[in-house]
């Protein structure tokens, strides 16, 4: 493709037509690559647990054709005449937001995610009026404001999973203030978002244990991993001698759970970070946060800058994530994988290498 930016392109990604989640090839245009705008060529595209909610509607605001994936590395194909910072065959990065409306407090001090008018890389309307859709597609256009370039020293495969489970973990522990070594943190629930939990908070020198909800995973996550604990969430006893030991805990379970087995793992001042997408009440008694002025928060991906930030932050501490990576036509069996938590730790979709506009 060439330098101008002026032609509507028809690409084909793999679309969920209903909350039934199965997704199929479905051919759609791309708008015009407009002054500020990238057009990226898909290499790679991670797999999230997010993709299953919005899939399968989960949170009731799903639409329909839904093209996925917001974990997207590619090829800058076309660039727009005001973009200066990337040009063609750059590699770069596409996460879970592609615009905000650049006025407000969150826009003004750069946490965008937080913007009330963020616009979703999918399941969403872009500014031109046209649905948004997602990475698991042969090409996205993007506003070059919410594209990351990936560092040299990085895969690209490899830079998939930080773009949000990465960034995700990354985020709150800085916001927080929960960078010092000598922390004990908990991830509960291992698995994409959890897993790079665990190494990004080992890499900040932290005592980091795991609690999962069965015992599976206990040696990946001691002997590949490098956790330093593991806790069965089921194990009374275990739970009880672990009580009052953690600055924070990590909470990356999918589904509705109790959370007050995990506020007791916290000590005095302890956080409980909630990244869970649960579309139901959570509950808990109150002198469960009193008696510890213990805090229950929550964290939503995180900004650019930090996206960023945590892609160099993984060059530096030669950290990768842990990757199956896939084609697009085991793309469905992947997601029923995932859902029955039977992946270690994050499928990544070898979009380019799946000749996808053969298959529309
Ligand atoms: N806040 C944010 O910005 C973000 C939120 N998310 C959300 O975080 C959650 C986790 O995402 P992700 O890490 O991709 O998900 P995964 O499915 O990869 O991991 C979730 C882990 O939770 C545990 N788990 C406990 N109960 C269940 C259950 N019933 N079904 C499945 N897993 C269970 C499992 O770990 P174990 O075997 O150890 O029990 C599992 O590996 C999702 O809700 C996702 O939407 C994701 C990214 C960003
Ligand atoms: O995977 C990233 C998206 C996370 C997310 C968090 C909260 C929410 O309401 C969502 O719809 C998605
Ligand atoms: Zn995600
Ligand atoms: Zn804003």
């Amino acid at each position: 493709m060439g330098s101008i930016a002026s032609e509507e392109r028809t690409v084909t990604g793999w679309a969920a037509r209903d909350a039934d989640g199965h997704l199929s090839p479905y051919t759609y245009t791309l708008r015009k690559t407009g002054p500020e705008d990238v057009l990226v060529k898909v290499l790679y595209c991670g797999i999230c647990h997010t993709d299953i909610h919005q899939a399968k509607n989960h949170l009731g605001a799903s639409k329909y054709p839904m093209v996925p994936g917001h974990e997207v590395v590619g090829e800058v194909v076309e660039v727009g005449g005001e973009v200066s910072k990337y040009s063609a065959g750059d590699v770069v990065g596409v996460g879970v937001i592609v615009g905000c409306c650049r006025e407000c407090r969150p826009c003004k001090a750069s946490v965008e995610q937080y913007c009330n008018k963020r616009i979703w890389s999918y399941n969403d309307v872009y500014t031109d009026g046209r649905p948004t859709q997602g990475g698991f597609s042969s090409a996205m256009v993007v506003d070059q404001k919410f594209v990351v370039r990936i560092p040299a020293g990085l895969a690209p495969e490899q830079a998939a999973p930080l773009l949000c489970a990465g960034v995700t973990v990354y985020s709150p522990l800085k916001h927080f203030g929960l960078m010092s070594p000598g922390l004990r943190g908990g991830i509960l629930g291992l698995g994409g978002v959890g897993h790079m939990g665990v190494k990004v908070a080992k890499s900040m020198g932290h005592h980091v244990t795991v609690i999962s909800s069965s015992g599976k995973k206990r040696a990946e996550a001691m002997d590949d991993l490098g956790a330093d604990a593991y806790l069965v969430s089921s194990d009374a006893d275990q739970m009880a001698a672990a009580a009052d030991s953690l600055d924070y805990v990590i909470d990356t379970v999918p589904v509705k759970h109790p959370l007050e087995p995990y506020l007791s793992l916290l000590k005095m001042d302890g956080k409980l970070v909630l990244m869970g997408v649960i579309g139901e009440p959570l509950s808990f008694v109150s002198p469960m946060v009193m008696l510890g002025r213990k805090s229950i928060t929550g964290s939503f991906i995180g900004s650019m800058e930090e996206t960023e930030e945590v892609l160099k932050f993984c060059v530096e501490k030669g950290l990768t994530s842990q990757i199956e990576v896939v084609k697009m036509d085991y793309l469905n069996e992947a997601l029923e994988r995932l859902e029955r938590n039977d992946v270690r730790y994050r499928f990544v979709v070898d979009v380019a290498g799946s000749k996808i506009e053969d298959a529309a």
